[in-house]
C-alpha cells in the first residue's frame, strides 16, 4: 500500500479489548499516513510498574494518584510492561478516576500535533479525542485473541496456557467494560471492525479503507 498524504489535523482513534489487534491497526495506520502513534496502554502499564516497583498494593488510588503527576515515561523500558502481569495491574489502576484524569493532558497533547496522530486504547474515541476524524473499534472474539496473544507469547519464549491467556483475557474485558469512569466502549461514530476471520493484511486494508471514507466525507 502506497503512504498517503495525511491532511492537515487528521486523528485516528483505534479503540478496542485486549488482544483485538487495534496496536497491529494502529501502527499499519501511522505508516501509511506518515502519522505519529501512541498506544496510549503504555502509560496506563507505566503507572502499574511504577505501583509495584515502589512497593504499593496495586489497589490503593491514593499511591497511584500521586505517582500518575510525576512519573517519567523515559524511566520504563518497554521490554518491562509488555507482559501479562503488568496488563492485568494497569486495567487494576486504569479503573482509578485519578489515574485516567491525570493522564488526559499527556494524550491530548499527543493528539494535538500539527498533521494529526493515530493513538490506540480504549476511550480515545470517547473521551480523548471525540472530534477524531476518523474511530475504528476493532474487536475479535475472545477466542480469537487469546489464540493470537498465545501464539505471541510463545514466540516470546513465556510459557502460558490458552486457557489461562483466555480467562485473563474475559477479566480484563469484564473490568475495562464495567468501571463507572471511560469504560471500554465504541463511540457513536466508531466503525466497528472485527478481525475474527481476517488476516493482519486484510484487516489492514479494512481500517485504510474506513479512514478514507471518512476523509473523503470530511
Ligand atoms: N488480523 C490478525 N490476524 C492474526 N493475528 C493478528 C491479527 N491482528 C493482530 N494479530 C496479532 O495478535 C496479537 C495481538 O495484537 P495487538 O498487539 O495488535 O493487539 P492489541 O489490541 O493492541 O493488544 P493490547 O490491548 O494487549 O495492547 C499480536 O501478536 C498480533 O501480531
Ligand atoms: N486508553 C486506555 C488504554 C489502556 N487502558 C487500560 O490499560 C490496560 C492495558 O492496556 P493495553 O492496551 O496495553 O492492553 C487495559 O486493560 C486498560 O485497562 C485504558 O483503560 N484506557
Amino acid at each position: 500500500m502506497s503512504r498517503e498524504q495525511a491532511p492537515a489535523g487528521l486523528v485516528i482513534a483505534v479503540d478496542g479489548p485486549a488482544a483485538s489487534g487495534k496496536g497491529t491497526l494502529a501502527r499499519r495506520l501511522s505508516a501509511h499516513y506518515g502519522l505519529p502513534y501512541l498506544d496510549t496502554g503504555l502509560l496506563y502499564r507505566m503507572v502499574a510498574r511504577a505501583m509495584l516497583d515502589a512497593g504499593h498494593d496495586i489497589r490503593d488510588p491514593d499511591a497511584a494518584a500521586s505517582l500518575v503527576s510525576i512519573f517519567e515515561e523515559s524511566a520504563f523500558a518497554e521490554d518491562t510492561l509488555r507482559g501479562r502481569e503488568i496488563g492485568e495491574a494497569a486495567s487494576v489502576v486504569a479503573a482509578m478516576p485519578a489515574v485516567r484524569s491525570g493522564l488526559i493532558a499527556r494524550q491530548r497533547q499527543f493528539a494535538a500535533q500539527a498533521g494529526g496522530a493515530v493513538l490506540d486504547g480504549r476511550d480515545i474515541g470517547t473521551v480523548i479525542c471525540p472530534q477524531a476524524q476518523a474511530k475504528l473499534f476493532v474487536t475479535a472474539t475472545p477466542e480469537v485473541r487469546a489464540a493470537r496473544r498465545h501464539k505471541e507469547l510463545a514466540g516470546r519464549g513465556e510459557t502460558a496456557t490458552f486457557e489461562g491467556i483466555l480467562a485473563d483475557i474475559r477479566r480484563r474485558d469484564a473490568r475495562d467494560s464495567g468501571r463507572s469512569d471511560a469504560p471500554l466502549k465504541a463511540a457513536d461514530d466508531a466503525v466497528i471492525l472485527d478481525t475474527s476471520a481476517l488476516t493482519v493484511e486484510e484487516a489492514a486494508a479494512a481500517a485504510i479503507a474506513i479512514v478514507e471514507r471518512r476523509r473523503t466525507a470530511r
